[in-house]
């Protein structure tokens, strides 16, 4: 007879605290359970709080601080700490941001930052995420590197490698330093900017075939999603749904004539252009290109849909449940596409919602929730 193995992986958070973080000079949260709702006045420190544990899930922030930015005012050091656990283990993660460095422990012990990715990831959905169709085409890079670094160390690490040695070409260029120097650089960023293109576009690929299911879902099969990934040394045409999805050696080569034929250009210009970094993403609905077209509704049905299958791609590929962070969301949306949040919420992924204000909530949810209220007098939870 067989017996299934145990579960090691489906960790959650049991509790959070954090000292000097932001705008609190202590905060703790113990006995986490599925749904925590957070509600408050503006400007009392909710963000801070969904901040702070991505902070310990996706081991990143939204905002993209600096580590000093993090530790409150007036003070030296942060930490914040979390509590995990499954069926089968316990582990304490913590942060700890001294002398304007981040790092991270788990059970005492000291790590680095890739190999904890994706031990406890997190989708963040904030209002800024609300502009993603329509936002730049740097936002669009961005939110798809924070999710590949969540699923795999080495899309982290490469993603790291090419930010610098992008930099440091960009340096040379403003410098206008040697001609052969600048050759070298870029034999390097063809090696990993290749490979980052390579981690990117397919995770752009497996996220869109989530996002069509979501977005079908959202709009009744009424109406369709395409999408578009187009690399720098392709011409790019808005109203084309074209994806490139290369294999490695074709990138390298298509990528090395760019840079070979691009050379003039970037030395007139005095910064990079050919490389992931200038790669583009569109969405389009209908055939119809969702930025310059789309209705504010259907650009974020687009956004939702990005979200869901985030948390979809992550649970599939991980085999573990990210946490869900909802800061002031709720607001933003119109009530078909809150409803269709709201399912996904009453779900099994552990979820935290940041609000100024509880209508925007069914009975139902607020039933299965803990509602902390910030700032109150006796600042208690309710549990309803
Ligand atoms: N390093 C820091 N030290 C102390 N306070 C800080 C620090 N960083 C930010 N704050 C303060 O934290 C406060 C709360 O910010 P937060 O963004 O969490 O508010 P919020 O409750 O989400 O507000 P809103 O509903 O308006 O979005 C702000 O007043 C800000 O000035």
């Amino acid at each position: 007879m067989t017996t299934s193995a145990p579960d090691t992986k489906d960790l959650r958070i049991e509790s959070v605290r954090f000292d000097h973080f932001r705008n609190y000079p202590m905060f703790k949260l113990d006995d986490v359970g599925p749904l925590t709702v957070f509600v408050g006045r503006n400007a009392i420190g909710k963000t801070n709080i969904v901040e702070g544990i991505e902070l310990l899930t996706a081991l990143s922030s939204f905002r993209n601080p600096t580590a000093r930015q993090l530790v409150q005012w007036g003070n030296e050091n942060a930490r914040l700490q979390a509590k995990f656990s499954s069926a089968s283990r316990d582990l304490d993660l913590a942060l700890s941001i001294a002398d304007g460095k981040k790092s991270y422990t788990l059970n005492g012990k000291p790590k680095k930052i890739q190999t904890l990715k994706g031990l406890l990831p997190a989708v963040a959905f904030t209002p800024d995420d609300l502009d993603l169709v329509k936002g730049s085409q740097g936002s669009k890079r961005a939110a798809l590197d924070a999710l590949g670094s969540q699923l795999s160390p080495n899309y982290y690490v490469i993603r790291k490698d090419y930010e610098k040695i992008l930099q440091h070409k960009n340096r040379l260029l403003k410098e206008e330093g040697s001609p052969s120097y600048l050759d070298a650089v870029d034999e390097t960023l063809l090696a990993v900017g290749t490979q980052l293109y390579c981690y990117r576009s397919s995770l752009f690929v497996k996220l869109l075939r989530e996002i069509e299911r979501y977005y079908r879902e959202i709009t009744d099969g009424s109406e369709s999603i395409q999408a578009a990934y187009v690399p720098s040394w392709e011409e790019h045409d808005p109203e084309k749904t074209e994806t490139f999805v290369l294999g490695k050696e074709d990138a390298l080569d298509a990528m090395r004539v760019s840079l070979n034929d691009g050379r003039e250009e970037e030395r007139r210009r005095r910064h990079a252009v050919i490389g992931p970094h200038a790669d583009r993403i569109e969405f389009f609905i209908e055939g119809k290109n969702a930025r310059i077209y789309g209705s504010q509704g259907q650009q974020r049905s687009i956004v939702l849909s990005f979200k869901l299958a985030e948390v979809a791609l992550i649970r599939d590929m991980l085999d573990q449940k990210p946490v869900l962070l909802l800061d002031d969301v709720m607001s933003e949306l119109d009530e078909q596409r809150r409803n269709a949040l709201v399912g996904f919420i009453s779900g099994d992924i552990q979820t935290f919602i940041t609000t100024t204000n509880l209508q925007y909530f069914s009975e139902d949810i607020l039933a299965q929730a803990r509602v902390i209220r910030l700032g109150a007098e006796d600042e208690r939870s309710i549990k309803r």
